[in-house]
């Protein structure tokens, strides 16, 4: 049921807009000012606000501004139809060019409201529909789908934004990368499904192990890296050998019998010579690749 929020300091003259809702199952409610209006709608958020533009106090164009200015992006998006007894042009153009939706006059021919009312509310369905799709659209370039942790090109995005806050305010940023030993092995033998359940079972051990301003990622194949703001070496290196020892545990109830997963796990911490997020996980990566040279299922960090 659509939620309509009449503003008016005479509610007798939408006496008729209000009864023809209410008999066609809109859910109405009425304030009679500005501010009062404004409580409103912010306490139930409504689907379509009709505003008189003459209120006491607020006037319907103020309250339209404090409507669009709202941080609450929800706000913002409330289709607002504005009803005037003037029928001065100016009015109509400044309240259109500021945000409204529609524009009726009063008296107000019931039957081309409805139609016009239920315009608004179509437009804003499909928006909200459009703004979902989005959303969605956006997780699916942003996360990978077997391990449901961020991929490669979200990674990037979030750990370069957080090496720029690190640099600017002088805080600590640690990498840690993740690598999977042995793992084509695994896959052979087992087969490519206990694989996949494997690198799930990775992702888990790294949700657990981490803060959640941790940003986790599939980095590709069989290789993971966390990005740790407000992190120094020691504290990644603590994380790291959780990280591993976690993998190792969570390994046992992986499958039947002789299934072992371990990690080998390379970690290094934002310096002055980085520039990017790259030269940090080159660092990380090139201390993975130690821990590969030094028998694996191990932690390396410099
Ligand atoms: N099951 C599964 N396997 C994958 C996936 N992505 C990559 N792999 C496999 O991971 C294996 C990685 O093998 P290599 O890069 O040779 O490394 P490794 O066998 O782990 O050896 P080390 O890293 O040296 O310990 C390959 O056999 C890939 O096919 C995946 O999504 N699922």
């Amino acid at each position: 049921m659509a939620r309509v929020l009449i503003i008016d300091d005479r509610p007798m003259t939408v006496r008729g807009i209000w009864r023809y809702l209410r008999n066609h199952g809109y859910d109405v409610e009425v304030a009679t000012s500005g501010g009062g209006g404004l409580q409103m709608a912010r306490r139930k958020i409504p689907d379509v606000i009709l505003l008189n533009v003459t209120l006491p106090g607020l006037s319907g164009l103020d309250v339209l501004q404090e409507l669009l200015r709202d941080r609450d992006p929800a706000f913002k998006r409330i289709p607002v139809i504005m009803l005037s007894a003037a029928n001065t042009e100016a009015e109509a153009v400044q309240a259109l060019d500021l945000g409204a939706q529609d524009y009726i006059l009063k008296p107000v021919k019931l039957t081309v409201f409805a139609a016009r009312l239920r315009m608004a509310l179509r437009v804003k369905f499909n928006q909200e529909a459009l703004e979902r799709a989005n959303e969605y659209l956006l997780t699916l370039s942003s996360i990978d789908p077997l391990t449901q942790t961020f991929n490669r090109r979200r990674f990037y995005e979030l750990a370069t934004r957080e090496l720029a806050k690190a640099q600017r305010f002088q805080r600590e940023l640690s990498a840690i990368m993740i690598d999977a030993d042995h793992f084509k092995a695994l896959n052979d033998r087992f087969g490519h499904a206990l694989g996949d359940k494997a690198l799930c079972m990775l992702a888990d051990v790294l949700r657990k192990s981490c803060r959640d301003i941790d940003i986790i990622a599939r980095m590709g194949g069989e290789e993971f890296a966390v990005c740790c703001p407000e992190t120094n070496l020691g504290g990644a290196m603590q994380l790291a050998e959780r990280i591993r020892r976690g993998i190792e545990v969570a390994s046992f109830n992986l499958g039947p019998g002789t299934v072992r997963v371990t990690v080998s796990v390379g970690v290094a911490t934002l310096c002055d010579i980085d520039r990017s997020v790259d030269s940090l996980l080159e660092r990380a990566d090139r201390m993975m690749y130690r821990a590969k040279q030094g028998g694996r299922n191990r932690v390396v960090g410099a």
